[in-house]
C-alpha cells in the first residue's frame, strides 16, 4: 500500500525524507536499499491481486488511451470500469482528457484491459510511477500492449487526423538521465541492460497498416519516429527546429516510458499516434496547439479508431507468430 507518511521527493522521485519504512524496508512497498522510492515487484503484485480479486477476466492485450482517445475503452463489451482511486497503490489521473479508470472487458471477443487515462511525467509523477501500470498488465498476465497517444505532427507530410505508427523513439528524457528503469533492477521484470533497437513490434506495425487501409485511411496512415519531451508547455519554434533536425516525425509527452518498461518485462509492443496539431517551426504561424483542439482531433477520429483497435486485437488473438 502507498505511504501515509511523510514523504519528501524531488522530481525525480528521489527520497529527500522518508520517515515511515519498517526495518525489513518493504513495509511501504519500497526498496531500502534504493535510492529511488520504486514500487517493489511484490507492491505491484499487491496491486495485481487486488484486481485478480474483483475482476474475472483475465486480459491478453493492454491498452493505453491516449489524450482524448478514452473512447476506444467504451468499445469493451462486458466492461468492468475500477477508478485508479480504489486501486491500491495507482496514482490518480490529473489531465483533461484523461478519466482515471481502468477498464476491463472484450474487444472481438478478446480479454483486454484499458487505461483509460495515463499518467503524464508534467503531473509530478516519477517515470517509474507513470509507467507502473504497464507492470501490474504484466502480473495480470497482458502479453502485448498497444499504447496510443495524441501528438503534434513534426513531419510537414502529416495532416491533422492522420495516424503515425510508432515504428521507433528518441527518449529525450532518458538521454538526459531520467529512465523509468533507473534504480536497482528486479529480475522478476526484466534485464538491467534490455535492447531498445526492435522496441516495436515490425509484424505488428505492418498488418496495423493494412487495417488503416481496409478502414479508409489509406493517405492518412504513416510510420514514424515519436519523441517525448517533458512538457507541460508545448515547443518553441528552435525546439521544434530541433526536433525536426534529429529525426523526429510526432512528440508528445507521454509513451516512451510506457514502452520501455513494456520491452523490459517482455511485452509485445504497438503504439500509434493520433496527429493531433501540425507543429509548424515558424515564427510566423498562427497556430498554436491547445487541448481543447487536441481533444477534438480524438472526438473526431473515435469511430474509426475503435474499429483500428478492434481489428488489431483479433489479431494479436489469432496470429501465431505473435502468440508468447
Ligand atoms: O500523450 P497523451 O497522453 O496522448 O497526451 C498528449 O496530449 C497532451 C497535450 O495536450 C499531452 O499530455 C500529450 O502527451
Ligand atoms: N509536446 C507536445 N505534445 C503534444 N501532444 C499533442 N500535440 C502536442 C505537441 O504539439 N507537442
Amino acid at each position: 500500500m502507498s505511504c501515509n507518511g511523510k514523504v519528501v521527493m524531488d522530481g525525480n522521485g528521489v527520497i529527500k525524507n522518508h520517515k515511515c519504512r519498517d526495518s525489513d524496508g518493504l513495509k511501504n512497498g519500497f526498496d531500502e536499499n534504493s535510492l529511488i522510492d520504486k514500487y517493489t515487484f511484490e507492491t505491484l503484485t499487491e496491486t495485481s491481486d487486488y484486481l485478480k480479486k474483483l475482476v474475472s477476466i483475465e486480459p491478453k492485450v493492454g491498452i493505453i488511451c491516449g489524450s482524448g482517445l478514452g473512447t476506444l475503452a467504451d468499445a469493451l463489451d462486458d466492461k468492468i470500469a475500477i477508478p485508479y482511486e480504489d486501486i491500491p497503490n495507482f496514482p490518480k489521473s490529473t489531465v483533461k482528457g484523461h478519466a482515471g479508470a481502468l477498464v476491463f472487458g472484450y474487444l472481438s471477443g478478446v480479454p483486454v484491459v484499458c487505461m483509460k487515462g495515463r499518467f503524464h511525467y508534467y503531473e509530478g509523477y516519477p517515470l517509474w510511477k507513470c509507467a507502473m501500470p504497464v507492470r501490474v498488465m504484466k502480473l495480470l498476465g497482458v502479453t502485448h500492449l498497444i499504447t496510443t497517444n495524441a501528438a503534434g505532427g513534426l513531419n510537414s507530410n502529416y495532416r491533422v487526423g492522420d495516424i503515425m505508427l510508432v515504428k521507433d523513439h528518441i527518449n529525450l528524457i532518458g538521454l538526459s538521465g531520467n529512465n523509468p528503469l533507473q534504480g536497482p533492477n528486479d529480475e522478476r521484470f526484466g534485464p538491467r541492460f534490455p535492447p531498445m533497437a526492435k522496441a516495436y513490434d515490425k509484424k505488428l506495425l505492418e498488418q496495423a497498416k493494412e487495417f488503416a487501409k481496409e478502414l479508409g485511411l489509406a493517405k492518412n496512415i504513416h510510420e514514424g519516429v515519436y519523441t517525448c519531451v517533458g512538457g507541460p508547455n508545448f515547443e518553441t519554434v528552435a525546439e521544434l527546429r530541433m526536433l525536426n533536425i534529429l529525426g523526429a516525425d510526432a512528440v508528445g509527452m507521454s509513451t516512451v516510458h510506457e514502452v520501455i518498461t513494456a520491452r523490459h518485462c517482455d511485452l509485445t509492443v504497438l503504439a500509434f499516434s493520433l496527429i493531433t496539431n501540425e507543429c509548424k517551426a515558424d515564427y510566423n504561424s498562427m497556430d498554436l496547439a491547445n487541448l481543447e483542439e487536441i481533444l477534438d482531433v480524438g472526438k473526431m477520429r473515435q469511430t474509426v479508431l475503435q474499429k483500428f483497435v478492434q481489428k488489431i486485437v483479433k489479431y494479436i488473438s489469432t496470429s501465431e507468430d505473435l502468440q508468447q
